[in-house]
């Protein structure tokens, strides 16, 4: 029952005010208090919320745990680097929210609203975050790997996956500035500094279109990588906590981490962006500010699309939900 995940509803910042007015302060101050603890907390969650709305849109499906009885998205081979204390921020608030109003708030909703909160602590712009989403009846182990963008990936790969999203390349290349925080682990860029092989097929030390010093401290920093798969580093390797444009600056000068940060500088498709974003901090932020706000809207679900879980990774009848959702149809 009900209309497609794709029709677009309205949702309202005021969607709680009766229900539970202090919902907002209540996911700020537990995802503060988080961050404050763990500092990774912020990239952490944007990712997670990302990996959400991209699958089956902002519906809190990347927050079901496996069971014995039904995988989950977080099976997915891209979703297992996803941190641990992204989803604790998120339970820790929805603890807090139950005790003040039970059953009243969605966990879509509470990652959207931590996900604002965490980019504005860091340094970013605000932006509005419109309530009312239902949490998911479902979450596929496949679903993740088919959706979401691979660090391998060409440009015209990602373009395309996120036109069919309905994504424009400027608020793809927007998006893409969240890495201005967090960090990824060596094997997402191993490719480009080990054994690397030109189109021609020609051996060279390194991607050539990375700085060189950079390469050779990645190489370093990643030596062991494969004996420890934990390793990582900073996406932005000048200000890796603190959201900024620092970012496309970085690519301007061949210090993108990813071979799909540095190709969006190299392709004449993303390049303007990235220079307009590198030289103006505000239009940056009202950029990624604008697409946040979509990206949030993404396929949310109302009425009996969805349930507003009891708790955040288990739906509230059974390993498959169906239940609810018989009851809610
Ligand atoms: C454009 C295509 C994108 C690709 C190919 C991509 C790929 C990746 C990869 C491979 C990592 C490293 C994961 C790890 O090793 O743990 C990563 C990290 C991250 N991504 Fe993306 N991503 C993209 C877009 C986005 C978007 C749109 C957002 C959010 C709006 C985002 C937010 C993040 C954040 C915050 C991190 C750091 C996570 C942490 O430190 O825990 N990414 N991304
Ligand atoms: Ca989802
Ligand atoms: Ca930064």
């Amino acid at each position: 029952g009900g209309p497609p995940a794709t029709t677009p509803i309205k949702l309202s910042p005021t969607f709680y005010s009766q229900t539970c007015p202090r919902a907002e302060r209540i996911v700020a101050e537990v995802v503060q208090s988080k961050q404050m603890q763990n500092p990774t907390t912020a990239a952490g969650v944007l990712r997670v919320f990302f990996h959400d709305c991209f699958v089956t849109g902002c519906d809190a499906s990347v927050l079901i745990a496996p069971t014995h009885f039904a995988k989950s998205e977080k099976d997915a081979d891209i979703n297992h680097s996803l941190p641990g204390d992204a989803f604790d921020a998120v339970v820790r608030s929805k603890l807090a929210l139950e005790l003040e109003c039970p059953g009243v708030v969605s966990c879509a909703d509470i990652l959207a609203l931590a996900s604002g909160v965490l980019v504005t602590m860091t340094g970013g712009p605000r932006f509005p975050v419109p309530l009312g989403r239902k949490d998911s009846l479902s979450s596929s182990p496949t679903a993740p790997d088919i959706e979401l963008p691979h660090s391998n990936f060409t440009i015209s790969r990602i373009i395309e996956l996120f036109l069919a999203k309905n994504f424009t390349v400027q608020e793809m290349v927007a998006l893409s500035g969240a890495h201005t925080l967090g960090f990824s682990h060596c094997q997402e860029f191993a490719s480009r500094i080990y054994n690397y092989h030109d189109k021609a097929g020609k051996p060279l030390p390194f991607d050539p279109s990375m700085n060189p010093g950079y390469a050779k401290g990645l190489q370093d920093a990643c030596k062991d990588y494969l004996k420890d798969p934990t390793i990582a580093a900073f996406n932005d390797i000048m200000t890796p906590g603190k959201f900024d444009n620092q970012y496309y600056v970085n690519l301007e000068r061949g210090l993108g981490l990813l071979s799909t940060d540095q190709d969006l500088w190299s392709d004449a498709r993303t390049k303007p962006f990235v220079q307009r974003y590198a030289g103006n901090n505000t239009v940056f932020f009202e950029d990624f500010a604008k697409a946040m706000e979509k990206l949030s809207l993404f396929g949310v679900k109302t009425g009996a699309d969805g349930e507003i879980r009891r708790r955040c990774d288990a739906y509230n009848s059974g390993p498959t939900g169906k239940a609810d959702a018989a009851e809610a149809a």
